[in-house]
């Protein structure tokens, strides 16, 4: 059995698994621009953030029905499951969808017919992450908070996720503040590849309350100091960092003496299908190959669920977290 977790940085059309991709592509009459199942996966070699995610909007080409996200999410809901997530907080890109004319109903309703059964079925309960992405106007992510209004009661939080260089925090200030107005979460990615200054600028400007990555806090000791002092949760996602080449090797990265600094780590897969791994998967990688002691994996898992945005449901916290206590490693 695995160890319990919490898995809170995952982005839902990051989980579009080839075989799928080629499902739906049939399915909906989509033409891909690849032979197969294996071709696809040999274009899975990125330079950086932007080469993997000119792919993973190419691909979302074939997500045009609610049973298309319904299916892509129960596909993930039940992998995270079989790796011991009891609970997932599910980004999505709706200007993703919006601008290849499928609407927001559509993303939201698909996605609920799977999370709204999750708990039941899989044992994992969830929430929904609506992401702006931050390489478009802050016009465009107003406009869709606005579309996304009707659908409050499916949706928690925002985030801010695509190419960060050149696209700083401050842009959304105006949409946050709307979020905020709305009674949403607030989270962003901040120092995968962009600087340490996009981060303190999330936090001050933006308001997040998690912060995604946050990888580059290492490069500033201040932030780190208050990163800590604070308990401002990272998720991490460290074998996204690897096939992104935001770390050289996985042997490098600095999960270990990030918690050694004390900061709140937890370990997410972000966009498994593309990366090579679900939430466990990462966890078991970064065991081995960074030597973590089961008490620093449990550290993890308890930092996932202490992080999560469960304040409405105290009780289901408390007894993932008892999970994690009573946890024997095999
Ligand atoms: N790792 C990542 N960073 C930024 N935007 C993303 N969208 C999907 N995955 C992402
Ligand atoms: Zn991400």
């Amino acid at each position: 059995m695995p160890l319990p977790k919490a898995e809170l940085h995952l982005h839902i059309e990051g989980t579009l698994e080839p075989e799928l991709a080629f499902e739906l592509a049939g399915r909906n009459g989509v033409p891909l621009p690849y032979a197969g199942t294996d071709a696809l996966r040999e274009a899975y070699r990125f330079t950086d953030l932007q080469s993997f995610l000119n792919l993973y909007y190419e691909l979302m080409a074939v997500l045009r029905t609610e049973q298309d996200f319904a299916d892509l999410a129960d596909a993930y809901l039940a992998r995270a499951a079989a790796q011991g997530v009891r609970h997932a907080e599910i980004f999505f890109d709706p200007q993703a969808h919006l601008a290849r004319g499928v609407g927001m109903d559509t993303v939201v309703e698909g996605l609920w017919r799977a999370l709204g059964r999750s708990e039941e079925k899989h044992g994992v309960s969830t929430r929904l992450i609506m992401c702006f992405l931050r390489d478009e106007t802050a016009e465009s992510a107003m406009r869709t908070l606005r579309a996304a209004q009707p659908y409050l009661g499916r949706i928690t939080g925002v985030g801010l996720d695509s190419a960060e260089t050149g696209h700083p925090p401050a842009k959304f200030r105006e949409v946050y503040e709307a979020a905020t107005a709305l009674g949403l979460r607030r989270v962003a990615h901040a120092g995968e590849e962009g600087p340490p200054e996009y981060i303190t600028e999330a936090l001050d400007v933006l308001g997040v309350e998690r912060v995604d990555h946050g990888l580059r806090c290492t490069e500033d000791p201040e932030l780190v100091e208050r990163l800590v002092r604070d308990r401002v949760p990272l998720t991490l996602c460290p074998l996204s960092n690897v096939r992104l080449r935001t770390v050289d090797a996985l042997a490098d990265h600095p999960l270990p003496a990030m918690l050694d600094a004390g900061l709140m780590c937890t370990v997410n897969s972000d966009d498994p299908a593309y990366f090579g791994g679900y939430a466990g998967d990462n966890f078991d990688a970064v065991r081995d190959t960074l030597g973590l002691s089961e008490e620093r994996l449990r550290d993890l898992a308890r930092n996932s669920f202490h992080a999560a945005f469960l304040d409405d449901d105290e009780e289901r916290r408390a007894r993932c977290l008892a999970e994690v206590e009573a946890y024997t490693f095999g």
